[in-house]
């Protein structure tokens, strides 16, 4: 065999071992295997709390009314809890419950030296005013980073508590050593509760970052130039294939119920998982991504607003 033709085998050989591992097999970022990792860390920092203080952190959970959406993820949130070794004071109130009722619950809560964390879980009823009701909690029990301050401190690159599902994307990011330095970041939604905070989480951490939403003009044109696709809407098959840049890295955000051909209800998220993961170089799964982690950085929030009082 000549030195050419052994050399041309060996090309042929590296790029069919490297080019199609990369396109069809994906890496998965799981979000549920992180989430356990650290949920197993904070069992360890929790009990060690117990015993030096002589009591576990907190979490009080508000939740308005029955929505079953709702009612799923507070159960989520209790169980977590209760395995980490938190103790949960949930308040249900009923879906005709009054403004003051809350507010003076939220009072009570922020005096309670037993509660370190409180959470008012969104929507809440269209007669109730949810952002008068998130002034009202106290900046430094704001588990769910959603206080005037607390947002204002994210805006100034500030250390404070932050949105669970933003921080929850940002840690995963880079348990698998993503860089963002420089690359091209692009977020498809605006809510206070995802967009909007992730937005200046990556900007943070020097990405370039766009913001887009439903008003965006050209939206495929934009989500083809990012390195790193964030899909945070609550539309299924938002994000397409031919709208994602090849090897882009997707984190797939929402969380949406729906009736799959067999008559089964799913959960799925923004993404067509199926199409984008073969051309991707990272992707969040639904469920099993995003998800777990969000709950898991509400539970670390919970215990970093338990030392800070006691330190
Ligand atoms: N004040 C406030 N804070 C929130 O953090 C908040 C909220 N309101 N309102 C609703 C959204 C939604 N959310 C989720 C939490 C956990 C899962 C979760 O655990 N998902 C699992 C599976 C869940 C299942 O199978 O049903 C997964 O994706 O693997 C999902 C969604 C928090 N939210």
């Amino acid at each position: 065999m000549s030195d050419t033709t052994a050399r041309k085998i060996i090309k042929v050989l590296m790029i069919s071992l490297t080019l199609p591992m990369k396109s069809v097999y994906p890496q998965l970022l799981d979000g549920k295997a992180l989430a356990q990792r650290i949920q197993d860390q904070l069992k360890a920092e929790v009990e060690r709390l117990k015993s030096t203080y002589g009591r576990p952190p907190g979490l009080a959970v508000l939740m308005v009314g029955d929505h079953p959406a709702s009612a799923a993820y507070v159960r989520n949130k209790e169980r977590a809890c209760t395995k980490v070794g938190i103790a949960s004071f949930g308040q249900h109130f009923p879906a005709d419950v009054s403004q003051s009722e809350i507010e003076q619950t939220i009072d009570r809560l922020n005096q309670d030296p037993n509660v370190d964390g409180i959470l008012l879980q969104l929507p809440v009823p269209a007669h109730l005013n949810a952002v008068y009701l998130l002034h009202k909690i106290d900046p430094d029990k704001d588990v769910d980073g959603l206080h005037p301050l607390n947002l204002g401190r994210l805006l100034r690159g500030e250390r404070g508590l932050q949105s669970c599902t933003p921080a929850g994307v940002m840690r995963l990011l880079r348990e698998y050593r993503i860089d963002l330095k420089g690359k091209n970041a692009v977020v498809v939604g605006r809510s206070i509760l995802v967009g909007k905070p992730i937005a200046l989480m990556l900007l943070e951490a020097d990405a370039t970052v766009t913001i887009a939403h439903s008003r965006t003009k050209n939206l495929a044109e934009l989500t083809r130039q990012a390195d790193i696709l964030i899909a945070a809407v609550g539309r299924p098959n938002l994000i397409t294939a031919d709208q994602v840049k090849p090897n882009a890295i997707v984190i797939d955000v929402g969380i949406n119920r729906v009736i799959d051909a067999q008559g089964k209800s799913r959960l799925v998220g923004d993404v067509d998982f199926d199409a984008v993961r073969e051309m991707s170089q990272f992707i969040t799964p639904v469920p099993g991504g995003v998800g777990p982690m969000t709950v898991t950085m509400l539970l670390q929030n919970t215990v970093f607003s338990y030392t800070r009082t006691h330190s």
